[in-house]
């Protein structure tokens, strides 16, 4: 066979595989609903696990090897799972899934666009995308009805907390409504005929700049210049057309401003994820059937054990912490809010007494939201 026909045959199979994922989706969408009727957890590890089994029986047969059907297999169950949360969350709580006005940190190409399009793509027909140059201006825009969601970077595994969006989020009235991870590549992007040893300026966000601060260290003569955004880094460089001006920022951002990649992974950590926050004015419902996160804030005061008797009482209640998290309270030098993220639904009778106990021993309590868990564990096989 000619190249050209092989090519063309591969491109027919690619077609066909496309085709198969979407049917795969549509069937496992209708399960979903058969659940809800049936009363079942969208989630069954062990018919997942019987289905990667005999499939690694079967690429056997066809000389695929086990790893490469592992591959595939988490990220088509993940899809899986988050396509049939996002609908039933859809339906439990009408949310409207044609036009939706999102508000994120930077423009076009930002972490938090592409952040914004992963969440939205199964949520909307089509997203109407609000970019701004802060977190304040993100969260403003939501309360003020200018866009109905916000995605927020919350932590990442590099540079940890981002404690201006917690701090945002003691003040607004607004609910977290989901949460998703993504990861976080970061790149050197330059110019065309730009020259490693001749940079003379790198162009990043403040949290990106934290990211990177073992790469940046080893750079010697180089200005830091810190920017609103990861897209601002962009333009800026795209802007000025000097080889020695360069960004980090991901891969596919840079690309939409026609910048090249001159070193990858120069984050910290090898494993670099961000955790965002989505945020509505209006709260929603978790489905039984869905794992739930629930945040709360709460000022437990400065007596002894305080923190410790808080904690006792989700201890008491069988409840999980994800996360614990504590920043100054504006005005009271030296006193703590505590941010909680249990895995728990607000609607859960253990949640329930546990936030009536904890009303009663805190001086300030607030929930912040209840959301679906995202966090898809890939299928354990045991050997
Ligand atoms: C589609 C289902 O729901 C989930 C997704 C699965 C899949 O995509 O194969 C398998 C099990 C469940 O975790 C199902 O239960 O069959």
């Amino acid at each position: 066979m000619q190249l050209d026909q092989i090519r063309t045959e591969i491109s027919d199979t690619d077609q066909q595989l496309l085709a198969l994922l979407a049917k795969r989706r549509q069937l496992a969408l209708a399960v979903a609903n058969a659940k809800l009727a049936q009363n079942k957890p969208i989630r069954d590890q062990k018919r997942e696990q019987e289905l990667l089994i005999s499939l690694i029986e079967h690429g056997k047969t066809l000389n695929i090897d086990a790893q490469y059907v592992t591959r595939l297999y988490h990220v088509i169950i993940e899809d899986s799972v988050l396509q049939q949360q996002a609908k039933i969350q859809g339906q439990l709580n009408n949310l409207d899934r044609d036009i939706v006005r999102v508000a994120f940190l930077g423009g076009q190409g930002s972490y938090s666009y592409w952040a914004a399009q992963k969440y939205f793509t199964r949520r909307a027909e089509q997203l109407i995308e609000l970019g701004c140059d802060s977190f304040h201006d993100i969260v403003h825009s939501v309360e003020t009805g200018h866009a109905d969601y916000a995605v927020l970077p919350i932590e990442n595994t590099s540079s940890g907390s981002i404690n201006e969006v917690y701090d945002l989020l003691q003040h607004t009235r607004l609910s977290i409504v989901g949460e998703l991870t993504h990861p976080i590549a970061h790149c050197l992007l330059g110019l065309e005929d730009t020259d490693l040893s001749k940079i003379r300026q790198v162009c990043a966000h403040p949290q990106v700049i934290a990211q990177c601060s073992q790469f940046l260290q080893g750079l010697a003569n180089v200005k830091v210049e810190y920017c609103d955004s990861t897209s601002d880094a962009f333009s800026r460089v795209k802007q000025l057309q000097d080889p020695s001006v360069v960004a980090i920022g991901g891969e596919a951002g840079g690309d939409l401003y026609g910048l090249q990649v001159l070193t990858r992974e120069l984050a910290n950590q090898k494993d670099n994820v961000s955790r965002f926050i989505v945020v509505a004015r209006k709260p929603v419902q978790v489905a039984k059937a869905i794992p739930a996160k629930t945040t709360f804030i709460m000022y437990t005061g400065q007596q002894p054990g305080a923190l410790v008797d808080a904690l006792l009482v989700l201890k008491q209640h069988g409840i999980s912490m994800a996360k614990l998290e504590s920043r100054p309270i504006n005005g009271n030098p030296w006193e703590e809010m505590f941010y909680v993220d249990v895995f728990a639904n607000l609607n859960d009778y253990a949640m329930t007494r546990a936030l009536e106990e904890l009303n009663k021993i805190t001086r300030f309590i607030k929930v912040l939201g209840c959301y679906a868990s995202e966090d898809i564990e890939p299928t354990q096989v045991i050997a």
